[in-house]
C-alpha cells in the first residue's frame, strides 16, 4: 500500500506573459523518496520547483504540504512562510560566507532557525547544538574542513556545505537544482550517497540533466516536457517509452549515455 503524498501538485498552470511554462501538471511526492525531475531544455522543470518554494505563484491549480503538523495549501503563500513551514530550496549556486569557516556557516544557519534552535540559551542546548553541527558535519564529509574558510572550499565541497545549512533549518522537503553540475566524478557520486542518506529522514526532489547520475541513484523520475508531465515511473521505464525517447532525439547522447 502507497503512503499518504507528503506533498502534491494537482494541475498546476504558470504563465509568464501568457507563455505557459508549465500546463496542468501534476506532481504527487511520497514522504522519504528522493524523486528526480528530468526533461529537456525549456521543460518547466524549474518552474516547478519554483512554485513548490512559493518563488512562483501558478495561475491555477493546487500544492498542498502535507506536513507533519497537517495539510496546508500552500499555493498562495509567501515564499518566506513557505520555507518556514518545511519545505527548503537549494539555488545552483551555493549561497555560503565565503570569508567564514566551514564551522561558522553552519551555526549561522542554526541560529537562523526560528523553529528548533533560535530559544536555545542553556548549556545544554548549546551542548545539544554543539551536537547538532558536529553531526551534520560528518554527514556532508567536511569534518576534517571545519575550520577552513569556506571560500577555499572545492566546488562540490561548497555544495556540501549549503546542503548541511539547509538541513539545519530541518526542511521536511528539499528541493536542489541541478547539485552535481561542474562536480567531478567522485564528487558527484559522494552527493548521491549524501542524497540517499538524507532521504532516511526527509523528502527530496532532484531537477537534473546529468543522466548518468540519475540512473545511479533515482528510484522513481518524473520527466517534464513543454510544461506537461510525460511519464514518470522508474529510471528503465522512463527509458523504455518511446515518447521519452523522441522528445530527448535531439539530446540523443544523454539517453544512450545510461543505455
Ligand atoms: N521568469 C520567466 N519569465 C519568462 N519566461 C520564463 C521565466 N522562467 C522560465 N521561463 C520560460 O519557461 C520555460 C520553462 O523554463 P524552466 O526554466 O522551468 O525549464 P527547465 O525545464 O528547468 O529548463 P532547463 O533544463 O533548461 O533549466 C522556458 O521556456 C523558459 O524560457
Amino acid at each position: 500500500m502507497t503512503k499518504p503524498s507528503i506533498l502534491s501538485c494537482e494541475k498546476v498552470t504558470v504563465a509568464f506573459d501568457g507563455f505557459k511554462a508549465v500546463q496542468g501538471m501534476d506532481l504527487a511526492l511520497q514522504p522519504g523518496e528522493l524523486r528526480f525531475l528530468i526533461g529537456p531544455n525549456g521543460a518547466g522543470k524549474t518552474t516547478m520547483l519554483d512554485v513548490v518554494c512559493g518563488k512562483v505563484k501558478p495561475v491555477s491549480g493546487k500544492v498542498t504540504f502535507h506536513a507533519k503538523s497537517g495539510s496546508i495549501d500552500i499555493t498562495k503563500r509567501k515564499e518566506h512562510k513557505i520555507a518556514e513551514l518545511g519545505i527548503g530550496r537549494k539555488f545552483q549556486t551555493p549561497s555560503i560566507f565565503a570569508g567564514l569557516t566551514v564551522e561558522e556557516n553552519l551555526e549561522i544557519a542554526m541560529s537562523q532557525n526560528r523553529g528548533v534552535w533560535a530559544a536555545l540559551r542553556t548549556t545544554a542546548m548549546k551542548k545539544a547544538e554543539r551536537e547538532r553541527i558536529d553531526a551534520e558535519l560528518s554527514l556532508i564529509g567536511l569534518g576534517d574542513q571545519r575550520a577552513l574558510r569556506a571560500g577555499r572550499l572545492s566546488h562540490g565541497q561548497k555544495q556540501w556545505l549549503e546542503i548541511g545549512m539547509m538541513l539545519l533549518q530541518e526542511p521536511e522537503i528539499l528541493l536542489l537544482d541541478e547539485p552535481v553540475a561542474g562536480m567531478t566524478d567522485k564528487e558527484t557520486e559522494k552527493t548521491g550517497e549524501l542524497l540517499q542518506e538524507i532521504v532516511r529522514k526527509r523528502t527530496v526532489v532532484v531537477v537534473e540533466h546529468d543522466m548518468a547520475f540519475v540512473r545511479n541513484f533515482a528510484s522513481k523520475v518524473t520527466v517534464m516536457h513543454e510544461g506537461k508531465l510525460l511519464k514518470e515511473g522508474t529510471m528503465d521505464e522512463v527509458q523504455r517509452d518511446d515518447r521519452v525517447a523522441e522528445v530527448y532525439l535531439g539530446r540523443r547522447r544523454d539517453v544512450d549515455a545510461v543505455g
